[in-house]
């Protein structure tokens, strides 16, 4: 790069660098030969252009790969690549730059002495940033070029912020001249205000030199190409510039904001040195260590480091910094076609330019583009931090909170309570959560082994107290959890997808977000008087878990969100078992007094359910037993999907022996109603359509009370409701789906199944069982917009799986402990393994009280229509099922059940079966269902006594009905 005057008298300088090399270090070329320079890319663009046209063409630059490969730069105006660059590199051998290289290495040598003759006259020769750098130190020159590359770089970029040429310029400094002031703001918080502004004058000083500078050797040269290229130049950088900020939206480090921070990391390191940067250039010459100027002293902690010339950053020969377009003196010649073949890239070995202090960069813009500069620690950070919130918010909707990034960040803590935040990043898609807590006292963990992986950082606050402790904690994100909590609830049950989900795994279109948040309130009892982890017999935790589910259903068009809150309270001894505790109204005094195994059972499955519950969406399961010392329904665990044989909660994962069932209809064989639907109405309006068609384009309310078509309902006696694109399948006879429904009114219209609360209309105990055809996932509506999609629904009451008193011999049975239930309330489906009618029959005595048969069309009972290969299924939940198994029965039974076809087509036959509210239930009720509600008693007259009637076999069911059946 830099040389005597001998070394420019006609040799190729490269070539004289070399051989200057191998007289004074003895060492061979070969052994100079460090860098193997792989083969450069070819372009094959020559297809693409016009080789009848003249191309204009000049040699702008040179540059030396491999110590000795001479390549020139060639600029063709009127042709660019698809990334706006222009330049072409050739070897000093290309035919087809033969005789263009003449002028511009006159042009160059005339301008390199006329430099010379300036740093000789000044006897400064660090005056125009020329140093003598030894020849034969192979190893650092690459850093010394690019180093030196940088510093020109910088000045030309400082020059232009200053001159402000332009407003694309200005574009691009804005985000660093914000650096900019952040690191005058640090520095005068270092040095102070005076000395501050001290080094801003000498700095500037110096810097107007530089640009002086520049500006007489352009005029010495005469190159008339100045303005021209200094619109190029601001071409060049607004496509930068407009780079950089697509960098900064997508928080990675951008080009501008790099040039800015170098300028005040050389601000920092040339003030209280008091040295002037040309002076900082030989003190870190002499030292042989890349030349960007370091931060000192106190300042030296501001800790915005240069980006700098990183070897490990920035490939061999070229800088990471835009290029800056060449200084133009070279010849404008005309060529008939552009780069000649075989054309170049630019080298991609190391390289240097033979620039002087008006430096000129030959690196295409590609690599810009491929090689961002290494970013400010601090402003990386910052974008980092800003990217995984942002992803964590989008994942999870748990709000960031900023001390989630640090588990070392304390918690504002209150005594005697703490509030805790506890965010499951993993809900959506896992299949577990956890909870934690941890004390002074003794440290808890209840977490399931899949969300324990998951479980990023945790902030432990522990104020210890005697006899009382608190303590908070919160998690987020995705590490591992610290060592001091214990794991005691290995596995989680598995689940997946929603409640009501179909039995069919059939594609959805529909996304759901679930985000659930446990609020988790701790408060720790001991007996100790140390605040220390104790292991004091009498010290207990009660954590008190509130569960928050929330979810949202995007399907078509639009989203619904729901959301449930659900309360539980968890004591633990100082072994980690959890215990209801001895005051918990659930809980009565045990005969026997062994009572830990039995209450942590129990609480273990209310919260492997309750999660599980939340997962799909739905309402807690709690599991209490209040009259004797069982630990929970028998067969039920908390990784029954594993466990052959044993029971498994079902809301979210149906099961079923039919494999072949599970294989889905076509998707166009399903109904499909289009309402909601703005646009693309490719959708089957069945007998509706004219009716459908003339309410979207211009339809109006008397319309419908006067309906034309075939639809022939007066549908405001349905709903009341004027039908808009949201909610027409408010009116039944114009929804697709309901349009071959059964159930209509005694006029014979179309009714809905459900309220617009969402209730089930038909709750009268004499009606027969009903088939209700719901709207499904291809439909335009939406699962809580739509007042036809009830029973897919999570359930919204929370249940208690209860032990019945001992003496009616019932085992457990389901209540609503928490909430009356309105009538006409659907409560979720019955779910079990899919089996054929036949098997059913077979089944006999108490085994055939947990299967129920789905009665959604008969070929025995149906008319001539239906067809007679028709199979007929039944769902049996010995095995698995979900909280209906556990209902019990009822001659006066308070739930009844109706069909309703959701996610499979009629023709198949396997509807769901769903329980709703017979009559409103008073909160703490038992919920029942009459198992024989299909099979009614045959009538044999008046029958004296109730006994003579009942069915052979049949037992008691201590339901207090006078006309009891008996539960099988
Ligand atoms: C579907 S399960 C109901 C859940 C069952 N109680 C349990 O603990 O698993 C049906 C079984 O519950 C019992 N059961 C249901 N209703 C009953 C009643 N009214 N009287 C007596 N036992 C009943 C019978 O043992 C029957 O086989």
């Amino acid at each position: 790069m830099l040389y005597d005057d001998e070394d420019l008298g006609g040799h190729e300088p490269g070539q004289q660098q070399n051989q200057k090399t191998d007289e004074d270090g003895g060492s061979s070329e070969s052994d100079n030969n460090l860098y193997e320079s792989s083969e450069p890319e070819r372009e094959d663009w020559q297809d693409e252009i016009d080789t009848e046209k003249d191309w204009d063409m000049k040699i702008v630059g040179v540059e030396v790969a491999n110590g000795d490969e001479i390549y020139y730069e060639a600029r063709w105006p009127g042709w660019s690549r698809s990334d706006g660059t222009t330049n072409t590199y050739h070897h000093k051998n290309d035919p087809s730059i033969k005789g263009l290289t003449r002028d511009w290495d006159n042009a160059r040598q005339k301008k390199i002495k006329n430099l010379i003759g300036k740093v000789k006259k000044s006897n400064d020769d660090t005056a125009l940033g020329i140093e003598i750098w030894p020849d034969n130190d192979v190893m650092s020159s690459n850093t010394r070029y690019r180093a030196q590359l940088f510093d020109e770089k910088l000045a030309i970029t400082e020059g232009r912020l200053n001159r402000k040429r332009n407003s694309a310029v200005r574009v691009e400094y804005d985000l660093g001249e914000g650096l900019e002031r952040e690191m005058l703001r640090l520095l005068k918080k270092e040095i102070g205000e005076e000395e501050t502004r001290k080094m801003l004058k000498e700095y500037n000083d110096d810097e107007e030199s530089d640009d002086d500078d520049g500006k007489d050797t352009d005029n010495e040269d005469g190159d008339n190409d100045n303005d021209e290229n200094q619109d190029d130049r601001s071409v060049q950088r607004r496509t930068r510039s407009e780079t950089a900020s697509s960098r900064t939206r997508s928080t990675a480090p951008s080009t501008s904001n790099s040039a800015s921070i170098s300028r005040a990391q050389s601000t920092i390191s040339s003030g209280p040195s008091g040295l002037s940067r040309s002076q900082l250039k030989n003190v870190s010459n002499a030292r042989s260590i890349p030349r960007i100027p370091q931060a000192q002293g106190s300042v030296g902690q501001v800790k915005l480091s240069a980006p700098g010339p990183s070897s490990s950053l920035i490939p061999p020969g070229r800088s990471a910094f835009s290029p800056a377009p060449p200084s133009s003196f070279g010849p404008q010649v005309s060529r008939k076609i552009p780069p000649a073949s075989p054309l170049h890239s630019s080298p991609t070995t190391s390289s240097s330019t033979f620039s002087t202090g008006l430096a000129s960069s030959r690196s295409p813009a590609s690599t810009v583009h491929t090689t961002p500069p290494p970013p400010s620690s601090s402003l990386f950070l910052s974008s980092t931090s800003h990217s995984a919130s942002t992803t964590r918010t989008r994942t999870s909707s748990i709000s960031k909170k900023p001390w989630a990034t640090s588990p070392m960040t304390k918690l504002p803590t209150k005594i005697g309570s703490s509030a805790v935040s506890f965010s499951n990043p993993s809900l959506p898609t896992s299949s577990s959560s956890s909870f934690s807590s941890s004390s002074s006292s003794k440290p808890l963990s209840i977490m399931s082994s899949t969300f324990a992986s998951s479980l990023s950082s945790m902030s432990t606050v522990s104020t210890p107290t005697v006899g009382r402790s608190t303590s908070a904690l919160s998690f987020s994100g995705s590490e591992t959890l610290p060592k001091h909590t214990i794991p005691i609830l290995a596995d989680s049950i598995p689940l997946g997808a929603a409640e009501s989900r179909p039995m069919k795994a059939l594609p959805h279109r529909k996304t759901q977000t679930q985000i659930q948040t446990f609020n988790i309130e701790t408060t720790s009892t001991t007996a100790s008087t140390t605040s220390k982890p104790t292991l004091s017999h009498n010290s207990r935790t009660r954590t008190k878990i509130t569960t928050t589910s929330a979810e949202t259903v995007r399907d078509g068009l639009g989203s619904k969100s729901r959301a449930s809150t659900d309360s539980m309270n968890l004591d633990t001894n100082q072994n980690n078992v959890v215990e209801l505790g001895e005051d918990d109204p659930r809980v009565k005094p045990n005969r026997k007094g062994k009572t830990r195994e039995t209450r942590s059972r129990l609480q273990l499955l209310s919260l492997a359910w309750t999660e599980a519950a939340a997962q799909v969406g739905a309402a807690s399961i709690t599991f209490v037993n209040e009259v004797d010392e069982e630990d929970g329904p028998p067969g039920v665990g908390l990784d029954t999907d594993s466990r052959e044989g044993e029971f498994t909660y079902l809301e979210a994962k149906p099961k079923t022996h039919l494999q072949e069932l599970l294989e889905p209809p076509d998707p166009g064989m399903f109904l499909q109603c289009g309402c909601g639907a703005e646009s693309d109405r490719d959708v089957d309006m069945d007998i509706n359509d004219d009716i459908y068609i003339e309410m979207l384009f211009g339809g109006t309310e008397s319309d419908l009370d006067t309906p034309k078509g075939k639809g022939k309902a007066k549908e405001t006696s349905d709903s009341g409701h004027i039908p808009t694109l949201q909610n027409v399948c408010d009116v039944s006879s114009l929804c697709g789906c309901q349009g071959i429904s059964e159930l209509v009114d005694k006029a014979g219209n179309h009714i809905r199944a459900y309220t617009d609360e969402g209730l089930f209309k038909f709750t009268s105990r004499s009606n027969p069982r009903i088939e209700v055809i719901e709207c499904n996932q291809y439909c335009k509506c939406t699962l809580y917009e739509c007042s036809n999609r009830v029973a897919q629904r999570p359930r919204s009451i929370p249940v208690e799986i209860f032990k019945t008193e001992k003496n009616q011999g019932r085992g457990w049975g389901v209540r609503c402990a928490e909430q009356n239930v309105k009538r006409g309330t659907v409560l979720g489906c019955y779910t079990g393994e899919l089996i054929h009618r036949q098997t059913a029959n077979e089944l006999e005595g108490e085994y055939g009280t947990y299967v129920f048969d789905l009665d959604g069309r008969d070929p025995a009972e149906d008319d001539e229509e239906s067809d007679p290969n028709l199979q007929m299924y039944s769902i049996d939940a010995r095995k698995c099922g979900n909280w209906t198994r556990f209902l019990n029965h009822s001659c006066l039974p308070n739930l009844a059940v109706y069909t309703a076809v959701l996610d499979t087509i009629p023709e198949q036959n396997i509807p769901r079966l769903v329980f709703f509210a017979l009559e409103d239930i008073l909160k703490g009720t038992e919920m029942t269902v009459d198992y024989h509600a299909g099979n009614p008693l045959p009538k044999k007259g008046k029958a004296r006594k109730w006994e003579e009637m009942r069915p052979q076999g049949t037992s008691e069911c201590f339901c207090g009905a006078k006309r009891c059946r008996g539960w099988v």
